[in-house]
């Protein structure tokens, strides 16, 4: 009994341990005693051998260890030269690269570190101090380690990078692998970096901080944008072709910028399309306000200040400052110069043919030309500069002829495919029994700018029905007030009041760029559309009264097939 009870295994009982783990943990403690005591004999002689041998000691042992190693290693220190004040741009980009990498869910990293700004709602990734990445290029294995050591005495933290990479293939690697860190931290940098909106800080009385500025967060983008789709495919395509070519300026010589000049009726969606390209490049946005603006010399300075990949923009630059009127004076200064006469009653001096407006203290229409096409305009790389008017006959020739002004953008009202995205976006419908009838308004001379569509969709936004009704009723009054102001109709009218249309018509007889119902987009010389347009004008003439008669017989049409519903 006793015998059984004594060879009863309690199955919750530990097992004793086998010897052979009690060898090796012997074992291995040895080693780890025989380290120490290395450890400590290092020590002593740290202490005893002069620090000229110690380094060389150490320097052959790095050289021992590289002799056998498989391995290469590069080290990226944060900081470059002899005091190390120098920021290494290759640290940054691979502290860039890291993070995106990181992002990937298939990149594993035993530790990172999370970190997020009070302005961004984004997390960024870092390797943790003093763990390692691993990464892959052209099928090899490679890592990174992130070092950072504290500065003896000193609250100073040193970070540096080691890059590691097989050994036989560090010639054919290095440069191309770094190349690609390079580029994918440039293009993590575009995409992630926090985006602002600046604007020209008036009265600072200083040039140094001409501009202030806030998180660029305008939602608009050409994915909610309400334009034609070929108008918008075109403008995203030139946005992308500029954005990716820096290359093609550098070689042909050519500063890297570009022009873009919208008009169209206060509520055609300028700004709006202004924001979209923000998002789309991922650029700032510098809103320069020219009436806060002294001089030209404070213009230049403005300039200097922005930053690269970037919009500068000018709103409304036919109301911003009377360049026209300083064109005049320079005429009217010549002229009297020429005659030898007097001026408004005072000698003319030749200074003032010179420049008026520097005279002054205020910016003119060469200190804006300047601006945008001069040598200073070449200080910064990949920028906009966008002007908006509401009438683009106001704005000086010479401010708009190519080469300043490369892409003209005509925005007009809706056309049918902008008003179906309005629907979408702001109603959820997809069609709409009524949309046959909004067609035929937007036809025949009743369409409304996005603005106002957008206004009358918000506000009826939980009933698509009524929604519909009330943008019908709002196009035909406007066919009304078209008809009564002897507009044409035809092709759907202007859009805020007072609008000319003739831009969209004078797109009709070109054939350049593209044409669609009431947006379009023209590169090339303004000079050559206005001698087109001239003529376009002359048969729009002769054909009005014809299309009067035919646009009441429509409206009648219209109107009673509404009624109907
Ligand atoms: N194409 C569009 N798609 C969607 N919404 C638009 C569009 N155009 C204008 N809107 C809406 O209309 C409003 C006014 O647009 P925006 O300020 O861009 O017009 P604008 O042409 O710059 O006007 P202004 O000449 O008066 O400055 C905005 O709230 C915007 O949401």
């Amino acid at each position: 009994m006793f015998s059984s009870y004594f060879r009863y295994e309690n199955p919750k009982k530990k097992k004793p341990f086998p010897n052979s783990l009690i060898t090796r943990t012997l074992k291995k403690m040895e080693i780890l005693s025989q380290m120490w005591s290395l450890l400590g004999l290092l020590t002593v002689l740290q202490n005893v051998l002069p620090s000229q041998l110690l380094s060389l000691l150490h320097s052959l042992y790095e050289n021992l260890q590289d002799l056998l190693s498989p391995y290469s290693y590069f080290e990226i220190p944060e900081f470059n030269g002899y005091c190390g004040v120098d920021l290494n741009d290759l640290y940054r980009h691979v502290h860039l690269y890291l993070n995106a990498v990181n992002h990937s869910p298939a990149a594993a990293c035993r530790r990172v570190t999370l970190s997020r700004s009070p302005s961004s709602n984004r997390i960024s990734f870092a390797v943790a101090p003093n763990h390692t990445v691993h990464d892959s290029f052209n099928g090899h294995r490679l890592s990174w380690t992130h070092h950072v050591d504290t500065v003896q005495d000193s609250l100073d933290e040193k970070r540096s990078f080691t890059l590691r990479l097989p050994k036989r293939h560090r010639h054919a690697l290095l440069s191309p692998y770094l190349e690609h860190v390079t580029s994918r931290a440039e293009e993590f940098e575009r995409v992630s970096r926090e985006r602002r909106l600046f604007t020209n800080n008036n009265g600072s009385g200083s040039f140094e901080s001409g501009w202030v500025s806030v998180p660029f967060r305008h939602p608009s983008t050409f994915e909610t944008l309400a334009l034609e789709p070929e108008l918008k495919k075109q403008i995203k395509e030139d946005l992308t072709a500029f954005s990716n070519g820096k290359e093609f300026y550098h070689r042909v010589g050519r500063a890297w910028k570009r022009g873009y000049l919208l008009h169209g009726p206060p509520g055609s969606g300028k700004s709006s399309l202004i924001a979209a390209m923000a998002n789309f490049l991922c650029y700032d946005v510098y809103d320069l306000e020219l009436t806060k603006v002294s001089d030209n010399s404070e213009l230049r300075s403005l300039l200097i200040q922005t930053t690269n990949r970037s919009i500068i923009v000018i709103e409304d630059i036919d109301c911003s400052v009377d360049l026209t009127a300083d064109r005049m004076l320079k005429k009217a200064n010549a002229n009297a110069l020429m005659a030898g006469s007097k001026w408004k009653g005072g000698k003319v001096k030749t200074a003032s043919l010179r420049c008026s407006g520097e005279e002054s203290g205020r910016v003119t229409l060469s200190g804006l030309l300047n601006f945008t096409d001069g040598l200073w305009s070449c200080c910064g790389e990949e920028r906009l500069v966008v002007f908006t008017t509401n009438h683009r006959d106001s704005v000086d020739p010479a401010l708009v002829r190519c080469g300043r002004m490369d892409v003209h953008v005509s925005l007009g009202t809706c056309g049918v495919h902008a008003f179906k995205e309005l629907a979408r976006n702001y109603l959820g419908v997809e069609s709409h029994v009524m949309l046959e009838t909004v067609e035929g308004c937007i036809r025949h001379g009743g369409s409304l700018t996005p603005a106002q569509v957008g206004e009358i969709l918000l506000r009826n936004r939980g009933d698509a029905d009524v929604a519909m009704r009330e943008v019908v009723s709002a196009m035909q009054s406007r066919m009304l007030v078209v008809a009564a102001s002897g507009g044409g109709g035809g092709r759907g009218g202007g859009g805020g009041d007072g609008w000319d249309q003739t831009d969209n018509e004078e797109t009709t007889t070109m054939g350049v760029g593209l044409r669609s119902p009431e947006s379009v987009l023209m590169m090339g010389s303004p000079e050559n559309w206005d001698g087109l347009s001239g003529k376009k004008r002359k048969e729009h003439g002769s054909n009005n009264c014809e299309k009067k008669v035919k646009f009441f017989v429509r409206l009648r049409s219209l109107t009673k097939s509404d009624s109907s519903r």
